[in-house]
């Protein structure tokens, strides 16, 4: 499939999607890109319907024609009070250094699936892209945005869930290789030993899809753009190197810690939401250990670590901060992401 495919469907002057990053970024970053000739995501996953509504406007207002929302797909478990005092646990000797008190009123902003109400929401709006992380909304839900026109991206992290995806009706399957930041899209298959790199997995991914397929993982400049694209990407998803950009909303400490050397190095860890997701060690994954099994399940981890957070923060300090960030910093500019996507956009001028 070549990038003509992607461009029938998304009407964008250069395959690049700047990838929806929830927690660092809104529709002004959205904007920028979609200025520039990208496709610009505004992250919903951890937004409620209000919000949701009023990104939109701010969108329309700004009259932009295309734009993605992204949404989560997870099941959500019962929140489980015994899973949470196992939790609390392990992480007392914090609350306790911090002299600060477990509230259990304190949810925080949890982030919830697409579901009816959120369909409602929206539907008057009519969104000309959505993609999902995490699988895709039930058959029922699905075809209700897809009758409102919206094209439908979905991640996949293994040949298996791209297969699933487009069986499923994704239009367009985004390959998100292991060196990816944020969170794993894995549905499947939730073994993180099993995760192929972007190239490997793009490669996977167009030897057996129809739909247009892209990369996601690791591409930071216009020459990995090129070797994407080369290598039979119909566009091509960009996370991390947009994250200092003016219009992100990424917070001091992490911008702090994005421009750390490349000693600071990314682990995949559940301790943070309980779903693997990539980011920059730092003392909560070196003191637990990435991945840990008392993590309670997606996302309700976050209850009790979004409080010691905030406290830690507040004095200065990254200790439970989830630092998402994908293996390859070497793009992170600080500089607007519409000069940023013109810079990306020279790769369809190589020749
Ligand atoms: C800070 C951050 C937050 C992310 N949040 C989301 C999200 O809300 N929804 C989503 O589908 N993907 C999310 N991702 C994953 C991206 O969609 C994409 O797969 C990834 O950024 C691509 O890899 P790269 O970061 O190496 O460019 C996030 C990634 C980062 C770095």
């Amino acid at each position: 499939m070549s990038a003509a495919s992607y461009l029938q469907l998304i009407n964008t002057r250069y395959p690049i999607i700047q990838a929806p990053m929830a927690g660092v970024q809104d529709s002004r970053l959205a904007l920028a890109v979609t200025r520039a000739g990208g496709l610009g995501s505004v992250p919903c996953g951890m937004l409620d319907a209000a919000q949701v509504r009023a990104e939109i406007a701010k969108l329309r207002a700004a009259d932009a024609a295309i734009y993605n929302l992204n949404f989560f797909c997870h099941t959500l478990p019962e929140l489980d009070w015994n899973v949470q005092a196992r939790w609390l646990q392990r992480l007392q000797p914090y609350f306790a250094e911090l002299e600060l008190e477990f509230d259990p009123q304190q949810l925080g902003a949890l982030r919830l699936p697409f579901d009816h109400q959120m369909a409602d929401a929206i539907a008057e709006f009519a969104p000309p892209v959505m993609s999902f992380h995490f699988g895709l909304p039930d058959a029922q839900l699905l075809q209700r945005v897809k009758q409102w026109g919206a094209v439908v991206m979905a991640s996949a992290t293994t040949k298996a869930e791209g297969m699933w995806l487009q069986q499923h009706g994704a239009d367009i399957v985004i390959a998100q290789g292991a060196e990816a930041g944020g969170h794993r899209g894995m549905f499947l298959n939730l073994d993180v030993t099993e995760q192929p790199s972007t190239s490997h997995l793009l490669a996977e991914l167009c030897s057996v899809l129809d739909v247009p397929v892209v990369a996601a993982g690791g591409i930071a400049d216009m020459e990995q753009i090129h070797t994407m694209m080369q290598s039979g990407a119909s566009a091509v998803q960009i996370g991390t190197a947009y994250l200092l950009c003016d219009e992100a909303i990424t917070t001091p400490l992490h911008r702090d810690a994005l421009m750390s050397g490349p000693h600071q190095q990314t682990e995949l860890t559940n301790l943070f939401s309980g779903r693997p997701a990539r980011g920059i060690a730092n003392r909560l994954m070196r003191d637990l250990g990435n991945l840990h099994q008392d993590a309670p399940p997606f996302p309700y981890a976050a209850i009790a670590i979004n409080q010691l957070r905030k406290a830690a923060e507040a004095k200065g300090r990254a200790d439970f901060t989830p630092l998402w960030s994908g293996q390859n910093r070497t793009g992170c500019k600080a500089i607007s992401a519409y000069e940023l996507t013109f810079e990306f956009a020279q790769a369809f001028s190589i020749s």
